[in-house]
């Protein structure tokens, strides 16, 4: 038998890379008995038909490290965010938004702050301060001068990522400038509607030639986030969580609480203004969903 990777899964065929080829493969019916479903991202082991060596069957299913449920793909190591500086503006609470639901997933997250060549020094700085000094790693890319790119291969290599941003922030265009043979469709939203890029997604790992996967997908956007709630939202803010305890009082949600260690972090500076300002409107949210 042979080891390799569901890449694709398309009307019950499941597609398994193994050693650089692709063997188009169905899943024997003891999945389906057992309730299991093979999916993107799957090491599995799959035996070759004798008739036609690129087909098979898909005949074990190698334990699963993770599973995320949307985009549905198993065994990911990380979520790469991609956001630009510029040309879209960065809307911080939608990045904030992706940053929740990417900790909700528990893999390792990097931000990618890209178009760093469309604004200062100062302003790429200032960026980096906040979302540093909330406990991410941060590299800064342009595929207009070429800066970063090496950091974001280094990130790439050997592991299976989640490429996820808004519309428009370049993540096609890097993954090119990564790996030009990937070929991805770059340009504005309605050029690649009118091409009718998005008209068929589906979930496909892309295979690096530095080793690893990323996988083509805009992310987590689709994702609500009714998983919030006043007590847990503090966890998904990670510089905020290791304030907490210093808190005051136990169950502190750092809004008008007296001796809440949070707001006295983000008064002298510790803690970023905005992500504070963007935690309080999520608390706000969770607040509304609560009283429905
Ligand atoms: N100035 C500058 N422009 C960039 C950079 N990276 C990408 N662009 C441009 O930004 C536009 C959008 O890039 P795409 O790669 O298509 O964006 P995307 O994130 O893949 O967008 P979707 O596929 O809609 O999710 C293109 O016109 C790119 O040429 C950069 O580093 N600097
Ligand atoms: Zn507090």
């Amino acid at each position: 038998m042979l080891e390799g990777k569901i890449v694709k899964g398309i009307g019950g065929f499941y597609y398994v890379k193994s050693d650089g080829e692709i063997y188009e493969c169905r899943a024997r019916g003891i999945f389906r008995k057992q309730d299991i479903v093979p999916m993107v991202g799957d090491d599995v082991k799959i035996r070759l038909n004798k008739e036609d060596e690129t087909t098979g069957y898909v005949e074990e299913i190698l334990e699963r490290r993770n599973e995320l449920f949307r985009p549905p793909v198993s065994n990911v190591d990380q979520a790469v965010i991609v956001f630009a500086l510029r040309s879209p503006d960065p809307n911080l609470w939608l990045l904030d938004k992706f940053l929740i639901l990417a900790e909700e997933q528990e893999i390792d997250i990097a931000i990618c702050f890209n178009k760093i060549d469309l604004v200062s020094d100062e302003e790429k700085l200032e960026y980096n301060r906040i979302y540093e000094n909330a406990g991410y790693r941060v590299l800064n890319t342009s595929t207009e001068t070429g800066e970063g790119i090496e950091c974001l291969r280094e990130v790439l290599s050997g592991k299976t990522t989640v490429f996820a941003g808004p519309s428009g922030v370049g993540k096609s265009t890097l993954l090119n400038t990564v790996q030009p043979d990937l070929k991805l469709q770059t340009g504005s939203v309605s050029e690649k509607t009118s091409r009718g890029k998005h008209t068929t997604r589906h979930v496909e790992l892309m295979s690096l030639e530095l080793g690893g996967y990323v996988l083509d997908t805009p992310g987590f956007s689709s994702l609500e986030l009714d998983f919030l709630t006043e007590e847990n939202l503090e966890v998904y803010f990670p510089e905020i969580y290791s304030k907490s305890e210093d808190c005051r009082f136990r169950g502190c949600r750092h809004n008008k609480e007296p001796g809440c260690a949070v707001k006295s972090a983000v008064e002298q500076g510790e803690i970023s203004e905005k992500r504070y300002e963007n935690y309080l409107l999520f608390l706000k949210d969770a607040m509304e969903r609560r009283k429905y």
